[in-house]
């Protein structure tokens, strides 16, 4: 009878150990709960036309355990279903998706809300507090020292660089023809190939193991971040720090961060030794000031991107008139320790790591993904890839020789055919803001309370019929001059737009345009993968995670009605 009476007693006070806890935790959450909805930014939150929300968790469980491929089937979804404007609570974060023009132009051409939002925080060890995460006066000091170094006297030195590379994967990847392969694989180690040696100066000659070491880190770390960006758990810092991938990081950093700061160093010490010297080589205001020996003679010809990116309101065109042709060729990281040697600007060689390493990754899987879905596209619209190279055989004929920054500037069709490969396939297919105030925007006059997660769904802009005829349609006259007159400036938004914009753009085209058309001028690229087979990856870079498969023929250096 004791150990009955013991039994019960027992059972009893472990329900009560049990039971009341758990009356008083869900009774708690669900006064917080009632209590957020009355505050001020849940109600403005759930003004926002978006999906059913389940108490506490919100919409999280929507996308719980699905793969990269089917969220960017959902979030297609739901633009059709609540139209541009898209609110959803990850528990009580607010995320509100933009797919408009116009709500796009208040939020990028804004000083104000150009914090970026806290998904950024991955980039964090790799790349500190570099131009891409960075935000308030470091950023604004940096961008003013960083955009003129981009400015397009600099960028044509870069000319021999991009040929000498293009050249050298056009012979790697003759060992593929007849074969289906990723030619993702080869833009990928070609770009990397061109960043090593334009932002940090190490070039084929100079680079010993670590050259290849640090490209292959690069690579990794990529696919590293990607990975946490889509698997869901990989996202707490505190779990990521249990996974094998965490140990993969700190490993690959310190190869990228061990070359970045072994080359600055002698980088420096090279400077002040030649200083010592009298050797000083040009400022950025001398490689970029105006002369009258005008080299071109094609300086003021209006590109196709002189038009399309006129409303963009950056920091990209000043000075561009005053192009003086090809100078000495000195690397980004040459050009910031010159400005912060002689006095122009502030910044420490941490800093200066910071940026080359933001550099090396923007420029890196961004062009590798652009210039690997120009390939793909060309291999299936083979009509379009004959008036790419009949363009080319005008310019070029049957020779072999580099290309020159003049011939750029006569690649109209090419060009066209990259922008509307970026128009389908922008490489960053959305941009996230953390908004620091309140802001409304055009549609309906909503309000977007501070502290909202604001996602510029620049893929879906891109595709929206109010902007393009057929937007479904690889059509590259989409680019033609009529076309894009009258067309609003940011519902063609690649690089973003506004004060945060892409400081890369000029080079990622200039750089497109060698590489490709060095490429076509080689190869046909054929692809049996029509556009409605892609799998595409929602993720932080756009990439189809079938692979780029394409195959390529040997080119005949002839017009193509004579082939
Ligand atoms: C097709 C190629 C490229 C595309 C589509 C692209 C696109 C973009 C976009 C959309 C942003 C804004 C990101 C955001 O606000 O979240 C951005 C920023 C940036 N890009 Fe690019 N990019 C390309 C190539 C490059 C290259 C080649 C470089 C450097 C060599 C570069 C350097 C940067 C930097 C430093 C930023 C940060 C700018 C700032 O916040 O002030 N990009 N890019």
């Amino acid at each position: 009878m004791a150990v009955v009476e013991e039994i019960q007693a027992y059972h009893y006070s472990s329900t009560r150990i049990i039971f009341y806890p758990l009356v008083l935790v869900v009774t708690s959450l669900w006064l917080l709960y009632r209590w957020q909805q009355q505050t001020r930014f849940y109600k403005l939150g759930n003004k926002l036309p978006g999906p059913s929300t389940v108490p506490l968790f919100g919409n999280a469980l929507m996308v719980l355990g699905k793969n990269p491929d089917e969220l960017i089937n959902l979030g297609l979804e739901y633009t059709k279903k609540y139209g541009t404007v898209i609110r959803g609570w990850i528990g009580s974060k607010l995320v509100v998706f933009l797919c408009d023009a116009d709500d796009a132009e208040v939020i990028l051409n804004s000083q104000v809300h150009i914090e970026k939002a806290s998904e950024y925080r991955f980039f964090k060890p790799w790349l500190g507090e570099g131009l891409l995460i960075s935000s308030g006066e470091k950023w604004r000091s940096h961008r003013k020292m960083i955009a003129p170094t981009f400015h397009i006297n600099i960028l044509k030195s870069f000319i021999g660089v991009f040929n000498q590379n293009s050249r050298n994967v056009v012979e790697k990847m003759r060992g593929e023809m007849g074969k289906e392969f990723d030619v993702h694989d080869y833009m990928s180690g070609v770009t990397v190939d061109i960043l090593l040696e334009t932002a940090m100066g190490i070039t084929k000659e100079t680079q010993d193991e670590s050259g290849f070491d640090y490209a292959m880190a690069v690579m990794k770390m990529c696919d590293i971040i990607h990975q946490r960006h889509y698997k869901f758990w990989m996202r707490f810092d505190a779990i990521f720090k249990l996974t094998s991938f965490f140990e993969k990081q700190k490993h690959l950093l310190s190869i990228i961060h061990g070359l970045t700061n072994k080359v600055i160093k002698s980088k420096k010490e090279k400077y002040i030794e030649n200083k010592s010297k009298g050797i000083i080589p040009p400022t950025i205001g001398e490689l970029t000031r105006s002369s009258a020996s005008n080299d071109t003679g094609l300086a003021n010809v209006q590109t196709l991107a002189d038009t399309v990116f006129k409303g963009y309101r950056d920091d990209l065109d000043y000075n561009d008139e005053n192009d003086v042709g090809e100078k000495k060729r000195l690397a980004f990281l040459d050009l910031m320790i010159e400005s912060a040697q002689n006095g122009t600007n502030k910044i420490t060689d941490y800093e200066i790591k910071e940026e080359v390493d933001t550099i090396m990754f923007e420029g890196h899987d961004t062009t590798a993904a652009g210039s690997s879905f120009v390939l793909c596209l060309l291999g299936v619209h083979q009509k379009i890839q004959e008036r790419v190279y009949d363009e080319l055989y005008e310019i070029f004929g049957d020779s072999d020789r580099q290309v020159t920054f003049e011939d750029t500037l006569k690649m109209k069709y090419l060009e066209r055919v990259i922008f509307e490969s970026l128009r389908m396939y922008p490489p960053v297919p959305i941009i996230a803001r953390k908004l620091k105030q309140d802001v409304k925007i055009a549609t309906n006059n909503y309000v977007l309370p501070a502290g909202a997660t604001v996602v510029i769904g620049t893929y879906k802009i891109h595709r929206n019929p109010k902007y393009y005829k057929n937007p479904e349609v690889f059509d590259p006259d989409n680019f033609l001059p009529e076309n894009t007159q009258n067309r609003h400036y940011y519902s063609y938004i690649p690089f973003s737009a506004g004060p945060r914009s892409c400081v890369g753009r000029k080079y990622a085209i200039l750089k497109l345009k060698v590489l490709l058309s060095t490429i076509l001028r080689n190869y046909k690229m054929v692809s049996n993968v029509t556009e409605d087979q892609y799998r595409l990856q929602a993720d932080i870079i756009l990439k189809r995670t079938d692979g780029f498969r394409v195959q390529i023929e040997p080119r005949k250096r002839v017009p193509t009605s004579v082939a």
